[in-house]
């Protein structure tokens, strides 16, 4: 059994723990091209947000949001790895696992959709006058 509670710690580790996890970062941004596609809808966010002035609180709405997906995203990623690992072949367990896993990405879009359309909506609609 693997028991962490008597052992000591170490900075040295948890500086070690901090280059795991951009490594993994590194892997899923060259892997999921929809990461990629996150990436890029974050950073025309982000240009709109600078454009139509938003609030501090609508700015920490929209970084939730951002690190919503992305981190459902990057979940989803390791599932599937995991998935596929575990069997390469076709398994209608397997397809049942990545299908949820694929549902976390779904709903953190779909949240992020309508924390979007609330910000901007009403800032685009005076816009245009209405
Ligand atoms: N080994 C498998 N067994 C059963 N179904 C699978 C298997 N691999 C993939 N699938 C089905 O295909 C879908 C897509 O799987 P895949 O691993 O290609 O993910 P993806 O969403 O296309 O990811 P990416 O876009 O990152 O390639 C899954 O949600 C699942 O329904």
């Amino acid at each position: 059994m693997n028991n962490k509670s008597h052992e000591k710690f170490s900075l040295r580790k948890r500086i070690k723990s901090f280059t795991y996890a951009f490594n993994g970062l590194k892997i899923v941004f060259k892997e999921e091209h929809n990461l990629r596609i996150h990436l890029l809808v974050s950073l025309i966010v982000v240009v709109c947000g600078s454009i139509f002035q938003i609030s501090i609180i609508e700015w920490i709405l929209l970084c939730f949001a951002i690190g919503f997906v992305i981190s459902t995203e990057i979940l989803n990623s390791a599932i599937e790895n995991l998935a596929d690992f575990v069997s390469p072949e076709y398994h209608d367990l397997i397809k049942k696992v990545k299908d949820i896993s694929a549902a976390a990405v779904l709903v953190s879009t779909i949240v992020s959709v309508v924390i979007g359309i609330l910000i901007f909506l009403p800032k685009i609609s005076h816009l245009i006058g209405n």
